[in-house]
């Protein structure tokens, strides 16, 4: 079902304090800001190998990745995986019993079909179905 990691989602208070260590330090290219409203984040994403890191700001106090650095701070805030087709792949999680955040696929960044279950399901990783149709 899952083709590969599509993103690792972090959480930064500040995208471009971030985005010093992901270029300078790590050597990363910025490939991409985009803001996505439905989800109150602003994302950067930066290509490494075959999947991204996606760095992760909040654009309202009650957005997830606010909640999330209020409760947890900066860190990794969920692993994104690559399928095919997320209505199936909800389908196939509900099915298994797995406890979903969302019922239906929601518009991600790039224009990705995205879902999530609730890490509560999955072992305390917030994982997020991403289809990429290129
Ligand atoms: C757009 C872009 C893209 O890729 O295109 C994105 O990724 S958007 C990325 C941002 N959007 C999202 O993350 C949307 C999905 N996330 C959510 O709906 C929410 O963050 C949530 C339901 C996972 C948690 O909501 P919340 O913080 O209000 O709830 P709580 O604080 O009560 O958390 C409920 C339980 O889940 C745990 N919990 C909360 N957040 C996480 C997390 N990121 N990873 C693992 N566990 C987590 C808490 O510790 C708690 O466990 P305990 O009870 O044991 O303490
Ligand atoms: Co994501």
């Amino acid at each position: 079902m899952i083709k590969k990691i599509d993103h690792v989602g972090i959480a930064v208070k500040s995208i471009d304090k971030a985005l010093k260590l992901y270029t300078d330090l790590y050597g990363l290219e910025l490939a991409g800001i985009e803001v996505v409203e439905d989800q109150k984040v602003k994302t950067a994403f930066l290509p490494l190998g075959d999947s991204e890191i996606e760095l992760l700001e909040a654009t309202d106090a009650n957005s997830a990745i606010a909640k999330f650095i209020e409760k947890k701070g900066e860190g990794i805030q969920h692993i994104a995986f690559r399928v095919e087709n997320v209505e199936k792949a909800l389908k196939q999680a509900k099915e298994k019993g797995i406890r979903l955040i969302d019922e239906k696929p929601r518009y991600g960044a790039g224009g990705a079909k995205i879902a999530f279950l609730h890490p509560k399901s999955t072992q305390g990783v917030l994982v997020e179905f991403c289809q990429r149709d290129e």
